[in-house]
């Protein structure tokens, strides 16, 4: 039987609707508008492609929007200034400074610099060792897409078997802790594994967040298994014309949807749900602020 597909964009427009009904609510009950403000510093395309469909979708969902680009130059302390600005106003009730920053700048000590109530990526130390000591927190956005997907489709994650490609800070780590979480027993797996189709073969869920093109064959897919492909890779399509481009993930979808029992597209998986979850997050911070009742199924 062919993999059940997971529609991530069906996902994150049921998420998005339960946001904008939460910022209604919050309208017209409290007269509070939340607020998500996105820094973006230099001038890489891609990045500008997202942070418009983020400021889009805020809007969409009845939220403010406020983007700050700053020039790829920008020092250190001016970057420090706006963040603290930002993090003093009370309209902002969310604050995501784009990844990766330009080289010059130090990732640790700008995103360390982000008030942890408004880290709507949770990736605030803060907010990291809240999550793993399992304490409320603000849960990063591309984990916790992934999770609500998992959770929607298995209903009980408990002791499942899930293995998670990638140990990146933003992508991997939080991934595992979720499904800690949720009791799977949790193998990171990542460049120095040894033996990594022997490694995923055991996994009930795959969760790959490698940044490799299609670097998961089918065949390392145990048969039925959940396979969640975080994965953004842009490549060169000739086929569909003189400079175009196509996207693909980092599992090969073909052979992994014909053995899987279910598995993400992309695009069309995680992506929207990342987005669907900063707006959740964003809410959440929002009445958190206020000491309002949070939204419900909307966090970890
Ligand atoms: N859909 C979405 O919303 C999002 C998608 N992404 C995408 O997810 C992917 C991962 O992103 P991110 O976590 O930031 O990437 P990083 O580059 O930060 O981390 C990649 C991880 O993959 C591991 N890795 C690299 N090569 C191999 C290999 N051959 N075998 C096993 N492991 C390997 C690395 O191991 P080591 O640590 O040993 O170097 C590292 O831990 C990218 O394609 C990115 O574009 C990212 C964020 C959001
Ligand atoms: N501080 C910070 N937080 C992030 O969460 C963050 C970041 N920096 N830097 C970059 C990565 C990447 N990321 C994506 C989110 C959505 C899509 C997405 O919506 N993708 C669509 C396709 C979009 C397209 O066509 O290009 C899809 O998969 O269907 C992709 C990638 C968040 N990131
Ligand atoms: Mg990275």
């Amino acid at each position: 039987m062919p993999a059940k597909i997971i529609d991530g964009k069906a996902f994150a427009a049921t998420v998005r609707a339960q946001v904008a009904e939460h910022v209604t609510k919050l309208k017209d009950a409290h007269g509070i508008t939340p607020g998500l403000a996105v820094v973006l510093v230099g001038e890489d395309p891609a990045s500008q492609v997202y942070v418009r469909s983020k400021g889009k979708q805020t809007v969409e969902v009845g939220m403010k929007s406020v983007e700050h680009k700053l020039d790829a130059e920008t020092s250190e302390a001016d970057l420090l200034k706006v963040i603290d600005d930002l993090n003093n106003d009370p309209e902002i009730h969310g604050i995501l400074v784009q990844l990766p920053l330009p080289k010059h700048l130090d990732e640790d000590l700008v995103i360390n610099s982000i008030a942890p109530e408004k880290d709507v990526d949770g990736f605030h130390i803060s907010n990291v060792g809240l999550l793993g000591t399992g304490q409320k927190s603000m849960v990063p956005c591309t984990p916790l897409g992934c999770l609500m997907m998992l959770r929607d489709h298995h209903g009980s994650l408990s002791g499942l078997d899930a293995v998670v490609i990638g140990r990146s800070n933003i992508v991997g780590k939080p991934m595992a802790q979720l499904l800690l979480g949720d009791s799977c027993t949790v193998t990171i797996a990542h460049s120095r594994t040894k033996d990594l189709a022997d490694v995923v073969r055991r996994a009930d869920i795959v969760v790959a967040a490698v940044g490799r093109p299609e670097m998961v064959p089918g065949d390392w897919i145990k048969p039925g298994a959940t396979v969640i492909d975080v994965g953004i890779n842009r490549l060169d399509a000739p086929e569909k014309g003189d400079g175009k481009t196509k996207l693909v993930g980092d599992v090969h979808y073909e052979s992994c949807a014909a053995v899987a029992g279910a598995i993400t597209p992309v695009p069309g998986g995680v992506g929207p749900m990342t987005i669907a979850c900063l707006l959740a997050n964003t809410v959440t911070a929002c009445c958190r602020a206020n000491g309002l009742p949070e939204p419900e199924g909307l966090t970890a």
